[in-house]
């Protein structure tokens, strides 16, 4: 089959198993030369399993994939060279300052000594690190290691830069400050494939994205065809003071009537509507009285919560 030099990797019925365990039960996906390509998926869902066979450091057991055109088991090298990666855990050397883990790692790609250090110079600049560079790494906050992650994956120039979950366990600027990065990177041609399960994430960041679940693709599109394919235009989210399980039974005859249907979540009821209106009218004709009514539009979270009857994040760390 001749290699489309466009897709930069294909995956066709790809499975994982560990034992018994099937992490990944045949999956199918083309990741795109220039795109941001996201895998979103609650914790468990084979993301990592499918980051790690794609890195080719782990191998498939059953299906067929291709990096770069090229067969990971018998390629590994050739596909590495032109691949970045971030693992989830950032896999820095904590003993070594800030600037040497750069210029060791530039050594596992053969980059010689000068050039090593003159792209650890520019990569700092890059990821705003460059007033830490003799710092050692644990003497960093969470976010600018995983800057630091994100500048070493950077070093030998890779065509596509794979980051498994890159900003779980940040607080919101250092997310930011990460997302920044990503976008800029993106703007320099780099083609970016992340996993994550912030739906906001995937929302910003990648052009096109496929939902995971329990080792499946449960959906895939951009954000945007995603939410209009497999969720209404709005959503009202209902509280009540009370644990509203008495409210439901009530709330699913009186919103189904106007064809609405309903998400309960243990701190809220969802509606999902094409009128907003329509909902609150109902309610007032059926004399039901909620503490909080909101209204909103559709996310991602909708979507998988649509899809799967869970929400994507349930508890944060
Ligand atoms: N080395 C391993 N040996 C056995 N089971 C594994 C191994 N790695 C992953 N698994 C299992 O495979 C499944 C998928 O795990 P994976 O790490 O790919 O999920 P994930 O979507 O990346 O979730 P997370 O966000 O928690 O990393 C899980 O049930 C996990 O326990």
């Amino acid at each position: 089959m001749p290699h489309d030099e466009e897709i930069l990797v294909r995956a066709a019925d790809l499975r994982k198993s560990y034992g018994e365990h099937e992490a990944v039960r045949g999956v199918d996906f083309e990741i795109r030369r220039g795109e941001a390509f996201g895998f979103l998926g609650a914790n468990g869902a084979g993301k990592s399993t499918t980051m790690r066979m794609i890195g080719c450091v782990s191998q498939p057991t059953g299906g067929e994939l291709e990096v770069f055109g090229r067969d990971p088991h018998t390629q590994g090298a050739e596909i590495r060279a032109r691949l970045g990666v971030v693992p989830q855990d950032n896999t820095l050397d904590g003993m070594l300052t800030v600037f040497e883990n750069l210029v060791v790692y530039a050594g596992y790609f053969g980059i010689k000594k000068k050039a090593a250090k003159a792209k650890a110079a520019e990569l700092l600049e890059f990821v705003q690190l460059s007033s830490r560079a003799k710092d050692q790494v644990n003497e960093l906050s969470g976010g600018m290691q995983r800057r630091l992650a994100i500048a070493r994956s950077l070093i030998n120039e890779p065509e596509l830069v794979i980051l498994d979950e890159p900003t779980t366990g940040l607080d919101p600027q250092a997310r930011h400050l990460v997302w920044e990065r990503l976008f800029q990177l993106k703007h320099r041609g780099v083609s970016i494939l992340l996993t994550t399960h912030y739906m906001d994430e995937a929302e910003q960041l990648c052009d096109r994205l496929v939902v995971m679940d329990e080792g499946r693709i449960i959906a895939s599109g951009s954000p945007r065809e995603l939410i209009d394919t497999h969720v209404t235009k709005e959503v009202v989210e209902l509280r009540f003071g009370t644990a509203h399980t008495t409210e439901l039974a009530e709330l699913a005859l009186t919103l189904g009537g106007i064809g609405a249907q309903i998400e309960a979540l243990p701190d809220k009821i969802l509606v999902y509507t094409d009128d907003a209106d329509d909902t609150n009218a109902a309610l007032e004709a059926r004399d039901i009285n909620p503490t909080s009514v909101l209204a909103r539009r559709a996310t991602l979270e909708d979507v998988f919560l649509r899809l799967t009857g869970r929400a994507l994040v349930e508890d944060e760390a």
